[in-house]
């Protein structure tokens, strides 16, 4: 338990965040497959020590506790380590999260993959076989990263991958990093409407253009600093950040400039951005914001809008259901303690009214860090209890510290 006695932000503080989690693990992966190149900026996030720490060992089992990314990257991983046999499996939740689309693909490319407990569910025995298969049809709308999990092996398959999307595209910015990121590797990919070709390097050309790869820092994480200047009103600078990012949730500098009043402002050649609020914003009428292509931010924002009694409607959240927690229960039941009552479906959720809330405001987090992190600047309304505060280790190892370097009880 962590109680957060009513804060208010401190003037013009400055807050370095570690490198993005997602395209650390893209590069452990690569790194792991090619040859090793340097990786600068490397994620502190638990996550992304867990994955290295199964990157490096040569334990038949691996345990990757919840972390998603990691989870999915390692199936196609070790499904092409030849001569090897691995029992890949993670924590109660992640043995609920949905795997069968990727492990069917990969299957269906040749890969000899079991399940040990539920269909369809980890854990999984996997054994790693040659892939010459190249043609492969993958449902796109549950989780972009089964996807990216098969782009980052193409390469390295005799004839490469082409991957057939079927239905909707979800979480696509997380497909463009991965298509950016292998590119700038020397790996050709390209990404059409419904299909993805990744192009094979010859064994003679095993070689990676790029020696060594700067990680840019985490802008999901960075979204919690967004809703502290949008309800706190005070700049907040933010270190290892560029305005342009091949990170889909930089898309965070245009919606809390509509919404919130808050302006982005890049310091060139700094890697400094600077979160300034106009001081006289007049509050929209509603947020109506679809977000099927930055699913991690809905709840940084949901917080947000309740504390500045923002109407609210988010779509495009197919994928909440099937994160570290369910979200969108998350989000009913915790909003509530805070004096927003919504209506969800499967796929959206709605403000329907706010109201003044008593004191003792406890919020369960659910295993889910961005539950966390997302309640924590409603501090700066009302003291708050977080329970379990240190699932933020997931993403963002120093939240904690960090969130106490720039706010205040006084
Ligand atoms: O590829 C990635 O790094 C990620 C893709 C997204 O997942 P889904 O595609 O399952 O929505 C996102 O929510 C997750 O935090 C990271
Ligand atoms: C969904 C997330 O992570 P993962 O799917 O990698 O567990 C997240 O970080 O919000």
């Amino acid at each position: 338990m962590l109680t957060l006695q009513k804060r208010i932000l401190k003037e013009n503080k400055t807050i370095k965040i570690s490198g993005s989690k997602s395209i650390s693990n893209r590069l452990l992966i690569l790194n792991h497959i090619f040859l090793h190149f340097k990786i600068h900026n490397l994620s502190n996030s638990q996550d992304t020590q867990l994955l290295q720490k199964a990157l490096e060992s040569d334990s038949e089992t691996i345990d990757i506790h919840h972390a998603g990314t990691a989870m999915r990257f390692l199936t196609s991983y070790l499904a092409i380590k030849e001569g090897k046999t691995t029992v890949l499996t993670g924590s109660d939740r992640m043995k609920q999260r949905p795997i069968k689309d990727l492990v069917s693909a990969l299957r269906s490319l040749g890969a000899e993959i079991e399940y040990l407990e539920n269909e369809g569910f980890p854990p999984l025995q996997i054994t790693g076989k040659k892939i010459v298969k190249n043609s492969v049809s993958i449902s796109a709308n549950v989780s972009s990263q089964f996807i990216t999990s098969l782009m980052l092996i193409g390469a390295k398959l005799e004839n490469g991958i082409r991957i057939n999307l079927e239905g909707e595209i979800t979480s696509r910015p997380y497909l463009e990093m991965t298509r950016k990121i292998l590119k700038e590797l020397g790996i050709e990919c390209q990404i059409s409407d419904q299909l993805i070709t990744v192009k094979p390097l010859s064994t003679k050309e095993h070689f990676i253009s790029n020696e060594r790869f700067t990680v840019e820092s985490d802008w999901s994480s960075a979204s919690y600093f967004y809703s502290l200047a949008a309800i706190g009103k005070r700049i907040i600078n933010l270190q290892n950040f560029k305005s342009t990012s091949i990170q889909g949730d930089s898309v965070l500098q245009t919606i809390y400039c509509k919404y919130f009043g808050i302006n982005t402002i890049c310091e060139s050649g700094e890697h400094l951005i600077s979160l300034m609020p106009i001081y006289y914003f007049p509050h929209p009428k509603e947020i109506n914001l679809n977000l099927n292509d930055a699913p991690d931010i809905a709840q940084t924002i949901c917080v947000t809008a309740t504390a500045l009694k923002i109407p609210f409607h988010l779509t495009g959240l197919a994928t909440l259901k099937v994160k570290e927690t369910d979200r969108l229960e998350a989000l009913k039941n915790e909003l509530l303690k805070i004096g927003c009552r919504t209506e969800i479906t499967d796929t959206e959720i709605k403000s329907v009214e706010f109201f003044e809330t008593t004191e003792n405001i406890s919020i369960k987090t659910y295993n889910d860090h961005r539950m966390a992190m997302s309640f924590a600047p409603f501090a700066l309304v009302k003291s708050i209890t977080i329970e379990n505060p240190e699932v933020v280790e997931k993403s963002y190892t120093q939240f904690w510290e960090d969130f106490d370097a720039i706010t205040d009880t006084n």
